[in-house]
């Protein structure tokens, strides 16, 4: 998959299947929309995701917003699945564009669009003024074809980004693994601790979680750890370690089930399977290394 930040540097030729939008955690809908554009892909025509990437417009307006994946994880998702990923930062320039002016110039000028998938509330364009009736009227005028997929549903309710982040932040994790189709996961590269986790018996890999990543409420989790390319089962917890630790800093600590080699400066992922327990302050080490045996214990009775 070939990955352009900068629209200037799009030079392809042949035609293209788009669909366009914001993609933020590739869910269950995104991927319908990715499926009906490798669908109308050929030798002639390439499949093509463009994500507007909103972080230039959430520091613009000072705003915080998290995320419920990285710019890294949407093209490791999308990679080997499309011929093109245009991560478009969502610049002043592309935000003041006339709908018209993005139609023309970008999708037919610049992408050749043969084909276009969109959800039904697609917008785009300066004010929004872009939706699908827009899209619609040119299809004729431009020769593309216009497909506008309707949303996934999930007991009734639309799947989409805020409904994944409300359950993101209730610690649902089922949910959210129906609703994106995969599970939540954090990424990162192991970091050294106190190395009180040997001492306990119960070492645990460490990373800081991306700082534009929504996290889940700090707690215990059952998790999946990818290392290496390969699975593994094991325990986490997400938070500020109160017991042992007063500078506050979020981390993921993750101890791996059947598992026994130094993966320092190793980047791992660590899915969010299942809310276990909140955090707590123990007052002392020994109560704290007491409870995560008891942890232990009951997520692999679960699983056995
Ligand atoms: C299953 C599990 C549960 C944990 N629960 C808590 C907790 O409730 N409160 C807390 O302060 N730290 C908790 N921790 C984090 C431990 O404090 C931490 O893993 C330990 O201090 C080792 O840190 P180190 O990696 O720096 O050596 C938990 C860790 C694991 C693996
Ligand atoms: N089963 C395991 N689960 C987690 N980490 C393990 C495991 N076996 C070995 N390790 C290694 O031990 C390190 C963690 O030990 P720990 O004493 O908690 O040190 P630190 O405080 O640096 O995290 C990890 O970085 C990892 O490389």
């Amino acid at each position: 998959m070939q990955y352009v930040r900068e629209l200037e540097c799009y030079q392809e030729q042949r035609k293209a299947a788009v669909t366009l939008g914001k993609f933020d955690g590739l869910h269950r809908g995104h991927q319908k929309l990715v499926s009906r554009v490798k669908a109308h892909a050929s030798k002639e025509v390439v499949s093509v995701v463009f994500a507007f990437d909103m972080a230039p417009l959430y520091e613009r307006l000072g705003k915080q917003k998290k995320s419920l994946m990285t710019g890294k994880e949407r093209y490791e998702h999308l990679d080997g699945q499309t011929d093109y990923l245009i991560d478009c930062p969502f610049t002043e320039e592309i935000s003041g564009m006339e709908a018209e002016t993005f139609i023309k110039e970008v999708l037919v000028d610049q992408f050749h669009a043969a084909y276009i998938a969109v959800g039904t509330d697609f917008h785009f364009g300066h004010e929004k003024r872009g939706d699908i009736h827009m899209l619609k009227q040119y299809a004729g005028i431009y020769g593309y074809e216009l497909e506008v997929v309707d949303k996934e549903l999930y007991q009734g309710r639309e799947i989409s980004s805020t409904y994944i982040k409300e359950e993101v932040r209730a610690g649902h994790m089922e949910v959210a693994r129906e609703l994106l189709g995969y599970p939540y996961a954090m990424s990162g590269v192991v970091e050294h601790g106190r190395k009180l986790g040997r001492k306990l018996g119960i070492p645990t890999m460490n990373i800081t979680p991306d700082i534009g990543k929504l996290a889940p409420p700090n707690g215990v989790y059952a998790c999946r750890v990818r290392i290496d390319g390969n699975y593994y089962q094991g325990i986490g917890n997400l938070g500020n370690k109160p017991t042992v630790d007063a500078d506050g800093k979020l981390i993921l600590e993750v101890n791996v089930f059947s598992f026994d080699r130094e993966t320092y400066g190793q980047t791992i992922q660590v899915e969010l399977l299942s809310f276990v327990r909140p955090e707590r302050k123990f007052a002392s080490v020994e109560e704290l290394k007491s409870q995560m045996e008891a942890d232990i214990a009951a997520i692999k009775r679960r699983e056995l």
